[in-house]
């Protein structure tokens, strides 16, 4: 089949080459004119045979909802929009109606599987209508890892992303785990190797998995983090995962702590850890260490 796909950044340079390794054409548009394929949206538009189908794969917030703008002027009744980038759930629902009123379908997808995806294929969760998502899965097949598993209808037009929310919630407080693990590891005198150990576990244990693996690659690049500062972005899923917990009164400590972890590893110093210093000095004449 025929996609046309929009942004062409890591994500969406490799799956353009992945959906065409699968023998389907993509016509691609990006910003930078050195990625793209065509110059504008209008260009791509009307290089696509209807009904078209547009895959985009922008940063989520502004970018997609400018380019899910210019789209639902351009296409036609009948042809569809994906909107494949990390999009709050929330905001599926406003794009679905926004292309609805002009007979455009939309669906959403979460996709996971980074830069290692055109290889191993990306793990894929879309919502929409069955009708819609049915003229979208050639591409989802081309997309999707090998085998059985790797892809799921998760529901309605939001649950995609809803789950794809939910996975990097998961992700989050997994990558949590292993750093907590590997920090008490490093610090234990009795413990010798600890590269080592986290490459043991890569088999026969109850926590192997590619987080797992990923983290023994990065300590064989660099075996204690030398190179490294303790410092983490989060571009939102984590934030939108607690607080989606909290409309449904579900409690998520692990998840909450991790998202919380990041935002303490921004600051040089915590301030709430100096009224806590401040406090104690203060009840108890407990030592305080002074600022340098
Ligand atoms: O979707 C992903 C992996 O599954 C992205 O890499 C993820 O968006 C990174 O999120 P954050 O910046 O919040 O750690």
């Amino acid at each position: 089949m025929e996609l046309g796909l929009v942004g062409l950044g890591k994500m969406g340079g490799n799956m353009r080459e992945r959906i065409r390794r699968a023998g389907h054409t993509v016509i691609g548009y990006d910003r930078n004119p050195d990625l793209a394929d065509v110059q504008s949206l209008e260009e791509l538009v009307g290089r696509l045979k209807g009904p078209r189908v547009v895959w985009v794969m922008v940063p989520a917030g502004a970018a997609t909802q400018a380019t899910i703008d210019e789209l639902s002027e351009l296409l036609e009744p009948g042809d569809i929009v994906v909107d494949g980038g990390n999009s709050r759930w929330t905001d599926d629902e406003k794009h679905a109606v926004q292309l609805g009123i002009k007979d455009i379908g939309f669906v959403d997808c979460g996709v996971s599987g980074g830069v290692w995806g055109l290889e191993n294929g990306y793990a894929l969760m879309y919502g929409g209508t069955e009708e819609n998502v049915a003229k979208v899965q050639p591409v989802f097949d081309a997309l999707k890892p090998e085998g059985e598993f790797g892809s799921v209808h998760a529901g309605k037009v939001g649950a995609g992303h809803f789950a794809k929310m939910v996975h990097n919630g998961i992700e989050y407080a997994m990558m949590q785990a292993f750093a907590e693990g590997w920090e008490l590891l490093e610090k234990a005198d009795s413990v010798t190797d600890v590269r080592e150990i986290f490459r043991s576990w890569q088999e026969g244990t109850v926590i192997r998995s590619w987080l797992l693996d990923l983290a023994v690659n990065a300590l064989d690049e660099d075996e204690h983090l030398e190179q490294l500062r303790g410092w983490a972005a989060d571009s939102g899923e984590g934030r939108w995962t607690v607080e989606a917990a909290i409309d449904n009164a579900v409690p998520l400590p692990a998840i909450t702590a991790s998202l919380f972890a990041r935002f303490s590893s921004r600051q040089d110093d915590s301030p709430q850890m100096k009224m806590i210093a401040a406090l104690r000095n203060q009840f108890g004449g407990h030592a305080v260490e002074a600022k340098k």
